[in-house]
């Protein structure tokens, strides 16, 4: 919290402890506008008047000031709540940014929405509302109790008998509230989750005409919603009734009391007003008194998942002494690499992976489905650290240097093109903002997309939608080809990324970017082995291990697993033309 938020917070709290001592007299002022009257029956006109004109006035200043300093509290209390709350989602984003990808693999994207909404929420409101309340409610019932009891001992009693009862009432319907509160957010996020889910296999959906069995799903999942939501509207009415009820009991009771009080000439008319008066002044804030107590619990639960958050340990980061990366020749080495994924460490994926590349040479990495080749590709950029072995760049070890140096000098095409809801050139210029055009167009020629962005409706300008569903998958992946390029990587990785472009389109991708790769190492994997063929070195993967190494020729001649697959995508299967 800066100086400024400070003098802010101070000028709150302090036009609370105004804006409650104000009204603390209104009840006052009222009482004894009230026994001018009395007192002046009998008395001339003119002067009760002036005493009346005089307390209307005070009564207005008193009123017009409590305003003001309301309006002061709110004002700087709301706008402290919001530059903490905007402080705070700065703080998380920033986390989300670094935090490590085993992290993001577990799936919390439900959970991180609802910590950087509703838990910084939680909290802020807390701060801003709810403390600076709770300021109010202490000066108005502390004060206000001691004025009353210390008027007329046995109508002071009465007139608080309500507030032991609503505080008590209201303090249980808002912990019952908040637990129900805490429940409604695990069911509604079910419902979001299960329309997210509905939204992503919109198609899956549709082709497999699961309409009905999927609004069965969502009614029944709304409904369990809907019955806890019935039951917190329950629950506010019965307590609403019996805290009202209990404050007008004790009001008539003060009336009744305090009236014959007022017939034995006990108490002047003006204070049995002072009592009632005083008795509404405090009504709200002891009802409120639930209310602090649950924003307290809320802000206590937001608080400490909002703050274990923010203190993750992030696993992979930058080193103490960590320096950018200096290329030079841009080779590429594995040393025995082995690796587990965080959290299943007794499964080792990958095993002594060994190879190197230099610049202008292919490494391509061949195996069946689940041997660990995407997982290689990972290792490079340190979206995960080696648990045996190094990987160097121009023998630089990648845990030593500075991560973001490392991804501006390791480009990965990853096998699940993700296009931003932007222009075609925004998407293509992600990593270069500042890319002039031409630069642009040449990354998008040799991803052979030019053409086709020519065809759009607004050219380069064209907005691509929500996760880029208005391109092809094969479009999709040449524009993140094209991303790729445009960051002029030492090492480029393509992840299975040619998946779902045609061979011919393929070839022609590899002639025009053949300038390019001169200039870099390229690592490919690929399910085709039409689009490994060319590399200078062929690793063929299985159970995390290299089986096979050597070029296309090599291994053919080897006659092992890489033959046998060349064999199963080239040769006609014995049921070709059985029918
Ligand atoms: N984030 C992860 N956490 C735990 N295990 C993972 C994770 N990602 C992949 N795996 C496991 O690691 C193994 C290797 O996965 P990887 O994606 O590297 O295989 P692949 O050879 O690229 O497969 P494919 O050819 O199907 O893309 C698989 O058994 C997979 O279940």
């Amino acid at each position: 919290m800066n100086l400024r938020h400070r003098w802010q917070v101070a000028i709150a709290i302090g036009s609370t402890f105004i804006a409650a001592a104000l009204q603390l007299l209104i009840p006052k002022l009222l009482g004894q506008a009230v026994d001018q009257v009395r007192m002046g029956e009998g008395i001339s006109g003119g002067t009760v008047e002036q005493a009346l004109w005089t307390s209307a006035l005070l009564l207005l200043a008193v009123s017009v000031l409590r305003g003001l300093f309301t309006l002061a509290q709110n004002y700087f209390a709301e706008s402290v709540g919001h530059h903490f709350a905007y402080e705070l989602r700065l703080a998380c984003y920033d986390k989300i940014q670094r935090l490590s990808f085993s992290f993001h693999d577990q799936g919390h994207s439900a959970d991180l929405i609802t910590i950087c909404m509703l838990d910084i929420e939680g909290v802020c409101w807390y701060f801003s509302t709810a403390l600076v309340r709770a300021v109010l409610l202490a000066m108005l019932i502390g004060i206000g109790a001691y004025m009353l009891l210390s008027t007329n001992l046995e109508l002071g009693v009465l007139a608080l008998s309500f507030v032991p009862f609503v505080a008590w009432r209201s303090s249980r319907t808002q912990l019952k509230l908040r637990a129900t509160w805490d429940e409604l957010q695990g069911r509604l996020s079910v419902l979001g989750r299960v329309m997210e889910e509905n939204l992503c296999g919109i198609r899956v959906v549709r082709a497999f005409a699961a309409q009905a069995y999927e609004m069965l799903k969502f009614e029944r999942v709304s409904q369990n919603a809907l019955a806890l939501a019935q039951e917190r509207a329950d629950i506010y009415a019965r307590d609403t009734s019996a805290m009202t009820f209990s404050f007008f009991f004790a009001m008539g009771l003060v009336l009744w009391i305090g009236g014959s009080k007022v017939i034995a000439g006990e108490i002047s008319v003006g204070t049995l007003t002072t009592f009632l008066t005083f008795m509404t002044v405090l009504q709200m804030p002891v009802r409120q008194i639930g209310l602090m107590i649950n924003a307290f619990a809320r802000a206590s639960t937001c608080g400490s998942r909002l703050f274990g958050f923010l203190d993750l340990d992030i696993t992979v980061k930058d080193a103490p002494h960590a320096r950018p990366i200096k290329i030079s020749e841009g080779t590429v080495r594995f040393d025995n690499v082995s690796f587990a994924y965080p959290g299943a460490e007794n499964r080792q994926i990958l095993r002594n992976i060994s190879f190197q590349a230099r610049r202008g040479e292919t490494v391509a990495i061949v195996g069946p489905p689940g041997s660990g080749k995407s997982t290689i590709a990972h290792l490079i950029p340190r979206f995960y650290d080696v648990t045996g072995g190094t990987i160097t760049l121009d023998g630089q070890d990648i845990r030593n240097v500075t991560l973001s140096s490392l991804r501006r000098a390791v480009a990965v095409v990853q096998q699940d093109p993700f296009l931003f809801t932007t222009t075609v050139e925004n998407n293509v210029a992600y990593g270069d903002p500042w890319a002039n055009e031409p630069r642009i167009e040449r990354a998008s020629e040799s991803a052979q997309l030019h053409n086709y962005i020519l065809g759009l409706p607004a050219g380069y300008k064209t907005v691509v939608g929500e996760r880029g569903v208005s391109l092809s998958g094969g479009q999709r992946q040449r524009l993140t080809i094209a991303r790729a390029m445009m960051l002029r990587p030492s090492v480029i990785v393509f992840d299975d990324s040619t998946a779902a472009i045609d061979a011919a389109t393929e070839q022609r991708i590899r002639s025009a970017m053949r300038r390019f790769a001169k200039d870099r190492v390229t690592i490919i994997i690929a399910h085709r082995l039409s689009s490994v063929m060319h590399a200078d070195q062929i690793l063929f993967v299985e159970n995390g291990e290299t089986v096979e190494r050597g070029t296309h020729e090599e291994l053919l001649v080897k006659a092992g697993r890489y033959e046998a697959l060349h064999n199963l995508q080239t040769r006609p299967r014995d049921d070709d033309g059985a029918n």
